[in-house]
């Protein structure tokens, strides 16, 4: 498993605390910026994330900023991105196994640090269960392919 990781400032800090556990799990990761506190734009923090996934370099990604919603907006841009926004671990597994989510989006400013790791944690060890669920999500790619159209 290889993860690309990213924040914009709002999430600097909940990503070196991630980035830490995930060394502490021997877990290969990638961080693509922001490499410091100041402000910055989160959208070009989830774009390198994002291509980087649907390129086949990485297996999934965890984005972070303030809310998670931002980043996580940019990063659906991306065909064959689904980026998932979890507060809690429960749905985080759930963005896995229903879903098929291939990225994680946190917020810093809404997560305390115990809770974003047990999020992690869930997410990369949920399985995508296929059956019903991958009818679903082709369906979204549908409306992908529908809207990528002519450009
Ligand atoms: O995009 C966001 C909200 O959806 C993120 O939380 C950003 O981190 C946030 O907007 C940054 O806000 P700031 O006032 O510029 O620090």
């Amino acid at each position: 498993m290889k993860i690309a990781i990213s924040s914009d400032h709002g999430g600097y800090n909940l990503k070196q605390t991630v980035m830490k556990h995930l060394d502490e799990l021997k877990i290969e990761y990638k961080d693509f910026g922001c490499s410091c506190c100041g402000s910055v734009d989160y959208p070009d923090f989830a774009l390198p994330v994002a291509e980087s996934i649907t390129a086949g370099e990485y297996t999934m990604g965890i984005i972070i900023c303030g809310t998670g919603i931002g980043i996580s907006i940019a990063a659906n841009k991306v065909p064959g991105i689904r980026a998932a926004v979890c507060n809690d671990s429960f749905t985080a597994r759930l963005s896995r196994e229903h879903n098929d989510a291939n990225i994680l989006a946190l917020g810093e400013r809404v997560l305390g640090p115990g809770i974003a790791l047990n999020i992690v944690d869930e997410f990369l060890k949920g399985e995508f269960q296929g059956g019903r669920h991958a009818v679903r999500v082709a369906k979204i790619k549908e409306i992908e392919g529908k809207y990528s159209k002519n450009k």
